[in-house]
C-alpha cells in the first residue's frame, strides 16, 4: 500500500521535524509529512511543486490517478510510519498538497504509527473542501482548515463547499486559518463567518507571503483588523526562521 508524497531530495519522502509555524499550535515541535496532489490550484501556493506537475493540471480531478510524477515519490505506508516514529517530536502535522485526498492511505499509515509509537498528537492541514475519511477522522486531534478566498484564483464552487464549511464550523477540533493578501479579503472572511456560524475565536487571519519582508509589511494592517474584530492573528514563524525552504 502506498502514499503519494512530495520529495525534498529526489526519491526521498518529505518527512521532517520542525516547529509548527502557523496557527493554534505555532511553536510546537512537530514532525511533518507532506503529501503530493491537490484538488485546488492557489495562485500563490508555496508548495506548488506538490501538485503542479508537467503541463497544467488545474482542476482536473481525474489527474489524481496515482502514477509516478516528478516531485512525487510513492512510499509504503509502514515506511512513512517508521520515519515519523524515528523523529523526536510527539506531534505529527500532515500536510501537502491536500492530504484529505489520500484518506484511506493516511488511516493505514496512522494505524502503523500507533503500533510503532502510540499516542502521537495528529494535526491535519487542509483546504477544507474535502470530507475526511471516517477511519482517519477518528484518529485526528486537530484540523487546521484554510478555506480559499477569491484571491487564490480557485473557482468558489470547488474551494468553498457549503456543507463542508458547516461541518468544520461545528467540529470543535477545527481551527480556521484564512490567508489574507489585502484588507478587502477580510470582507469575504466576515461573510463566511456569518453564513457558516464560525466562532471568531477559532478564526486566524494569516498574511499571504513567502518572505519575511512581505509578511511583516502585511502584519501591520492585518493585526489592526484582528484587534478591532476579534480574530486571532497567525504569523508564519518558519518563514522568518528559515525562509521559503523545503523541509522546514
Ligand atoms: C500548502 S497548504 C497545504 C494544506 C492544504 N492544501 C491547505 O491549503 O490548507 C499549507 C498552508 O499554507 C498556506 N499557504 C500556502 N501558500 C501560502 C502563501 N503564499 N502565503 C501564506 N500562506 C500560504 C495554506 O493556506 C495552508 O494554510
Ligand atoms: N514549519 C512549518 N510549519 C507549517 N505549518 C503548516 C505548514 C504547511 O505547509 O502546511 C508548515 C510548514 O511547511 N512548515
Ligand atoms: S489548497 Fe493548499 S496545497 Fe492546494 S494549491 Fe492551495 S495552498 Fe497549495
Ligand atoms: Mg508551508
Amino acid at each position: 500500500m502506498t502514499l503519494a508524497l512530495a520529495t525534498t531530495t529526489p526519491g526521498e519522502p518529505e518527512v521532517f521535524a520542525s516547529l509548527q509555524g502557523e496557527g493554534a499550535s505555532m511553536g510546537r515541535p512537530s514532525t511533518f509529512v507532506r503529501l503530493s496532489r491537490c484538488n485546488l490550484a492557489c495562485e500563490w501556493c508555496d508548495t506548488a511543486y506538490t501538485w503542479r506537475f508537467s503541463g497544467d493540471n488545474r482542476f482536473h480531478r481525474d489527474d489524481l490517478a496515482f502514477e509516478r510524477k516528478a516531485n512525487q515519490v510513492m512510499a509504503e505506508e509502514a515506511d512513512v510510519a517508521r520515519m515519523v516514529a524515528d523523529l523526536p517530536p510527539d506531534r505529527l502535522v500532515i500536510t501537502g498538497g491536500e492530504p484529505l485526498l489520500q484518506g484511506p492511505q493516511l488511516a493505514r499509515m496512522l494505524a502503523a504509527l500507533d503500533e510503532a509509537r502510540p499516542g502521537m498528537h495528529v494535526e491535519i492541514e487542509t483546504n477544507g473542501s474535502v470530507a475526511p475519511h471516517a477511519v482517519l477522522d477518528a484518529r485526528v486531534q486537530q484540523y487546521n482548515v484554510s478555506p480559499k478566498l477569491s484571491h487564490s484564483g480557485n473557482p468558489a464552487e470547488l474551494a468553498l463547499v457549503p456543507e463542508r464549511l458547516d461541518a468544520w464550523a461545528a467540529d470543535p477540533r477545527a481551527w480556521f486559518k484564512f490567508v489574507v493578501a489585502e484588507p478587502a479579503d477580510v470582507e469575504e472572511v466576515r461573510a463566511l463567518k456569518e453564513r457558516h456560524a464560525i466562532p471568531a475565536e477559532r478564526i486566524f487571519l494569516m498574511p499571504e507571503g513567502r518572505s519575511s519582508d512581505v509578511i511583516r509589511q502585511r502584519s501591520g494592517w492585518l493585526s489592526d483588523i484582528c484587534t478591532r474584530e476579534g480574530y486571532r492573528f497567525s504569523d508564519r514563524l518558519h518563514i522568518h526562521i528559515w525562509g521559503d525552504t523545503r523541509g522546514t
